[in-house]
């Protein structure tokens, strides 16, 4: 039985301020049925797992390079990331790959950064809108799995896979409920297929306009095992009705 998991993903928003909202967080859920996972901006992360130490609350990164040190003007490692209290990071995320141009090789070779440092890896996939109604949805999918994945050590306690729809995200867009499935469905038997039974521990999670008013009818599906929410993580009230609805899902 896969542990759900509500994974917030503040993207480049968040100052000191915004800690107060992992307290609000924290308090409203001291003993979640569910995982919880607020990714900050890394000027927050070591601050944020101080706030959250003792609670129910884990803190991730938001990318990380894939050397341990050395000449990256502004960059991260994911040992840095570890260093600063960060349990899991976010990899291969839209804006990442369109932003800072990053392939899946790009990705995979984080990702080993990441399986290496003991961070669980979120490893982010998504179709354009383009790739959509061209018909290329799981053909995207599969490439990018396929590419962004590295060969070994690939299991539920080290991968989560976040399927984002590029079109869906920040616009208040959402994918069919049956699209949805299709999808997550594509993915959990990729992964079977080539990592073994192993793989039916790796939790899939939906994102792209996750909202408390919709996030009920998303957790009903099959193969979601949570969600990676962008805006809707930013503040308490909204974050914490979304993981309610997963905690009852
Ligand atoms: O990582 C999170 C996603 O990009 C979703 O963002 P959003 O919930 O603001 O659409």
């Amino acid at each position: 039985m896969r542990r759900r998991l509500a994974a917030g993903n503040w993207k480049m928003n968040g100052t000191g301020a915004a800690l107060a909202e992992v307290t609000a967080l924290s308090g409203g859920h001291p003993n979640p049925q569910v995982d919880i996972l607020i990714c900050p901006p890394a000027t927050l992360i070591q601050r944020m797992a101080e706030v959250a130490r003792g609670t129910a609350i884990a803190v991730g990164g938001q990318d990380c390079h894939k050397a341990r040190t050395g000449a990256h003007t502004g960059d991260v490692s994911a040992h840095m990331l570890h260093e600063a209290g960060a349990s899991h990071v976010i990899l291969g995320h839209s804006e990442r790959r369109t932003d800072h141009g990053e392939t899946d090789a790009t990705v995979r070779a984080k990702t080993e950064a990441a399986l290496d440092e003991k961070l669980v890896a979120i490893v982010c996939v998504g179709e354009t809108e383009t790739q959509r109604d061209a018909g290329e949805t799981l053909s995207v999918i599969g490439t990018q799995l396929q590419g962004s994945l590295p060969d070994h050590g690939v299991n539920g306690a080290t991968i989560v896979i976040a399927y984002e729809p590029v079109w869906a995200i920040g616009t208040g867009r959402v994918p069919t409920l049956d699209q949805i499935a299709e999808v997550h469905d594509f993915i959990r038997a990729g992964l079977v297929d080539r990592f073994g039974e192993d793989a039916q521990g790796i939790r899939l999670l939906y994102g792209g306009s996750v909202k408390p008013a919709n996030a009920a009818d998303i957790f009903a599906i099959s193969n979601v095992d949570g969600a990676l929410v962008g805006g809707a993580s930013l503040k308490a009230v909204d974050f914490s009705a979304i993981i309610s609805a997963l905690e009852a899902a």
